[in-house]
């Protein structure tokens, strides 16, 4: 291994593995490289210590997991440790040589798959880097796929988990939060008058006006065409959020600079308190939607609640 290679360094790596003779020979094989620099190996013998390590220390860089262990098989054992922590590679290390099992681990969520007694220590490293490395590619297009090329912000699926967020929080704890959902005024007109890319300058302007308006815990989100979403979590009332709401409709009328010229939209907005009542995440942006459509109707440029 070279230092050039992106090897894990800080956390710790996690055995998961229920016979104390392989778990030995796994940490002498570690020990044989400390040149390697990868953490340190933390060892537990069952899924459900592993479940329980990874929640008390987050800190885990890489699980070396037996799939044979006593209180689960299989690729039973890679779900329980992976349920919760889906961003943690893990190497899969077995007594059992069978490609198939192989193939099922790893499209199972594995990043690979080493069969004991058939590697030495750098093949074991190799393989936690590659599956470091692996892991942080296939993590980073999942991030990718959930953002919005235009302007960079989450998309709709993104926000839909957050709202699920916000609501199992209300239904915990009573804590209230607020969905806005914005869609411009005389968008239409941009393109057809600018130009599409005029267009596109525009909504880039919008998402940076929504972004810098509200809270670095608050979610914007494109949700299509010249549609965003807001999530306010812990906003306590909608008055609280109407005030927010009245200074993005004030910052989004500004005119916006774009080749020599200036640039003019406004922007209706719905609201809706996400409670412990509220429905589904889905009801709630319908309930946001309309109260939006509402708008629109008063006259546009306006807030409305629902
Ligand atoms: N430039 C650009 N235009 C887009 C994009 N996505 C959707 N559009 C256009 O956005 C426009 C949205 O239409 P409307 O919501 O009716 O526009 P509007 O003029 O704001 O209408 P009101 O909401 O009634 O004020 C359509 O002309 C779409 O073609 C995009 O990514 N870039």
């Amino acid at each position: 291994m070279t230092a050039a290679q992106p090897a894990p360094t800080a956390g710790y790596l996690l055995l998961v593995e229920d016979n104390p003779g392989d778990a030995r020979l796994t940490q002498a094989l570690l020990g044989d490289l400390p040149a390697a620099g990868l953490p340190p190996l933390r060892w537990v013998q069952t899924a459900a210590a592993a479940v329980t390590l990874l929640q008390q220390e987050p800190g885990c860089a890489a699980v070396l997991l037996d799939l044979g262990l006593p209180d689960s098989t299989g690729l039973e054992s890679l779900q329980a440790v992976t349920r919760e922590h889906h961003h943690l590679p893990v190497i899969v290390l077995t007594g059992n040589d069978s490609a198939p099992m192989g193939l099922d681990a790893v499209g199972s969520g594995a990043q690979d798959f080493l069969v004991k007694g058939h590697f030495d220590a750098a093949a074991l490293v190799r393989s936690i880097v590659f599956a470091t490395q692996r892991k942080r590619g296939e993590l980073a297009l999942v991030e990718r796929s959930l953002r919005d090329d235009l302007t960079g912000l989450p998309r709709r699926t993104l926000l839909l988990d957050r709202l699920q967020a916000a609501c199992r929080q209300a239904r915990r704890s009573g804590e209230t939060s607020v969905l806005l959902f914005v869609d411009l005024d005389g968008f239409k007109q941009i393109n057809d008058a600018h130009g599409h890319d005029a267009g596109d300058a525009v909504l880039r302007a919008t998402a940076q006006r929504l972004v810098a308006g509200v809270r670095s815990s608050d979610s914007v989100a494109r949700l299509g065409g010249d549609e965003f979403a807001l999530l306010l979590p812990s906003a306590a009332s909608l008055d609280a959020a109407e005030r927010v709401a009245d200074k993005l409709l004030a910052s989004l009328a500004a005119p916006i600079p774009y080749n020599g010229e200036l640039l003019q939209v406004g922007a209706s907005i719905g609201m809706t308190l996400v409670d412990a009542d509220a429905e589904s995440p889905e009801t709630l942006l319908r309930r946001a939607d309309a109260a939006m459509y509402g708008a629109k109707r008063a006259g546009k440029g306006r807030v409305q609640r629902c």
